[in-house]
């Protein structure tokens, strides 16, 4: 069974929910590959023993990487706790982001609410299971 590739990434202030979150759910994410922007990855793996391939840090270009998987249909879900009360020097950058899951379906929990749905799901690790995309 092909392991599902997941992306995580989270603005300072929502990092220790991420990580809460991770912790929470760390059995799941064992079973999938993990990409993360530089920082979120770094953190994950230090403090949750989890591998990650790390991208750049987010202001950095790590959002647009994470983009052009998406682009490419090799990402699965993104779990991108961003942080409604600060404002981001690359809000360009996590719009697109943003914008691009939705373009092609891609699953996006944004808050940890959501993203505990999302993995529990029984969908979510089903083989069977594959969001429909778009053509173009
Ligand atoms: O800024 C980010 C996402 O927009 C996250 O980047 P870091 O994980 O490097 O902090």
């Amino acid at each position: 069974m092909n392991k599902l590739t997941l992306a995580l990434v989270a603005h300072d202030h929502k990092k220790p929910e991420l990580l809460a979150w991770a912790n929470q759910h760390k059995k799941i994410l064992e079973q999938c590959n993990l990409v993360a922007t530089g920082t979120t990855g770094g953190l994950v793996a230090d403090e949750i023993g989890l591998p990650v391939q790390r991208f750049k840090s987010g202001p950095l270009g790590g959002d647009q990487q994470i983009g052009a998987l998406i682009a490419e249909n090799k990402l699965d879900a993104l779990f991108f706790f961003w942080d409604p009360l600060n404002a981001a020097p690359h809000d360009p950058d996590v719009k697109a982001l943003l914008r691009l899951c939705s373009v092609w379906n891609v699953p996006v929990a944004c808050t940890p609410a959501t993203a505990d749905l999302v993995v529990t799901s029984p969908l979510f690790l089903s083989p069977e299971y594959k969001p429909v995309k778009p053509h173009f």
